[in-house]
């Protein structure tokens, strides 16, 4: 019999509040060892450690070339049916038209004081490395999500890496998708072993500036074992949801998309939070049920979850649901109560809210328009989704005239000599005639 967790918020015990809110955290820490050990080889053997670590962990032939080839990316067309590529298209014009209205301005300046111009000059990142996973599912649309707002900031060089199949080659979703988003440069390699290539580059892998993509707990524990060398993006570890209700809610609804990102992975969290026990009563139901017809590897995952890091937290009141979700700070946030615009209000922390029964997970994984990568583990409190701003960097920039410089010298004079920096204060005073 399946078995979902239950808690009321009132009696869970501090014990059971910390393995739920720690979520995969508990698995990332125990693969850091082994990720340990796997940077160190691409380190000292580069595109042979690649090699043979493909072999070991995606089965891949040894002799396979890491670079997808031109032929590569020809074939991939061919590969899909017409219904794909279409939705492929509609998905990608949305995020498009999305992330082009994020692209700053090159320039902005403002005169602070007379003669005192000051402001920022957006500057793409010269180049970046983005993680497409392929384990426990294909994923094109990450290829989109990602390629986009890099593509859109106007970063020079944009590369993928994502894992092959036994056979060495790259599914061909990613790769159509990857032509239409005007990205050319795809490796085959996953996991730990392609954070560490693109954080120090191999003989056929020059390294980046930055990275940025989701991935299983081997990637993400290679990321946060890398900060140091590159710029890891944010941290986007195993899917997490809440979805947030009361007893105005369809519990069949609910049922469906609480179980929308549990399928991810037995690594995933999926709560929800309601003040109506009814409700949570009827969901446990249908959750069982549905779960019943799914086909493997989804129902263990699901299973999993339910068991695991999810479950339904029952609360005394829609403020404190409200509460427990800006505690979890989840990654995706669905509101499904009488007024969703009301308990937005109350939201503070989530990757991203989805407002109404009608506004499932599944439509801002793939097509709505915003980034569908996201800060897990808590990191909603102070992260972002990925956007265009991911992708570009600012350069205060300063002018001064002559007699803006006489006006604010003394003021600067002053507090330079407080904090002892003579030169400072002596650039100021030589200088004037
Ligand atoms: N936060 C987000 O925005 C977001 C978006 C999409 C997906 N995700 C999450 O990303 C994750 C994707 O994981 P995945 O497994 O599907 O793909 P993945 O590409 O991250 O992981 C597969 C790779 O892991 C490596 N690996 C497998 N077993 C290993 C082992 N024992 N030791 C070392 N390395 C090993 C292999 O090289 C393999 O290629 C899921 O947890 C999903 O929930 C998050
Ligand atoms: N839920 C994932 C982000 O956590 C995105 C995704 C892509 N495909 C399916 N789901
Ligand atoms: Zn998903």
């Amino acid at each position: 019999m399946m078995k979902i967790n239950r808690y009321n918020w009132k009696t869970m015990n501090s014990k059971e509040k910390e393995t739920l809110f720690s979520r995969s955290e508990i698995d990332i820490k125990d693969v850091q060892e082994s990720v340990k050990d796997i940077i160190k080889q691409v380190r000292e053997k580069g595109d042979t450690a690649l090699l043979s670590l493909n072999h070991k962990f995606d089965k891949t032939p040894l002799d396979m070339k890491l670079r997808v080839s031109e032929q590569e990316f020809d074939q991939a067309e061919s590969l899909l049916s017409e219904e794909v590529k279409k939705a492929l298209q509609y998905s990608i014009d949305n995020v498009r038209r999305f992330h082009s209205s994020q692209l700053p301005e090159a320039m902005k300046m403002v005169e602070i004081q007379p003669g005192l111009l000051v402001g920022e000059k957006a500057i793409p990142i010269d180049s970046v490395g983005l993680y497409v996973p392929r384990g426990r599912g294909f994923f094109p649309s990450m290829l989109y999500m990602l390629s986009i707002p890099a593509v859109t900031a106007g970063v020079r060089r944009v590369c993928v890496v994502t894992p092959p199949d036994e056979n060495g080659t790259v599914d061909p979703a990613c790769l159509y998708a990857a032509k239409l988003c005007g990205v050319h440069e795809i490796y085959k390699v996953g996991g730990a072993q392609a954070i560490a290539a693109l954080a120090y580059g191999t003989e056929s892998i020059e390294k980046v500036e930055k990275l940025s993509g989701p991935g299983s707990m081997y990637v993400t524990a290679a990321k946060r074992l890398l900060y140091d060398q590159v710029d890891v993006g944010l941290p986007a570890g195993p899917s997490e949801s809440i979805v947030l209700a009361d007893g105005s809610a369809n519990p069949q609804k609910v049922a469906l998309d609480l179980m929308i990102e549990a399928e991810h992975g037995s690594d995933s969290a999926a709560l929800l939070i309601t003040h109506d026990s009814n409700l949570a009563d009827n969901c446990e139901r249908i959750i069982k049920e549905l779960c019943a017809e799914l086909p493997e590897p989804r129902k263990t995952f699901v299973e999993d979850v339910m068991k695991g890091y999810g479950g339904i937290i029952v609360t005394d009141s829609l403020e404190e649901s409200a509460e427990v979700a800006n505690l979890f700070a989840t990654e995706h946030l669905q509101i499904q109560t009488k007024e969703p615009f009301h308990t937005l209000s109350l939201i503070k922390n989530a990757g991203e809210i989805l407002l109404g029964e009608n506004t499932p997970f599944s439509i801002a994984n793939y097509a709505a328009g915003p980034n569908a990568v996201l800060p897990t583990g808590g990191n909603a409190k102070t992260w972002s989704a990925v956007s265009v701003r991911d992708f570009i960097k600012y350069s205060s920039v300063i002018f001064s005239t002559e007699a803006a410089l006489n006006e604010i010298s003394p003021h600067v004079e002053c507090l330079a000599d407080y904090e002892g920096f003579t030169t400072h204060g002596d650039a100021l005073k030589k200088r004037r005639k």
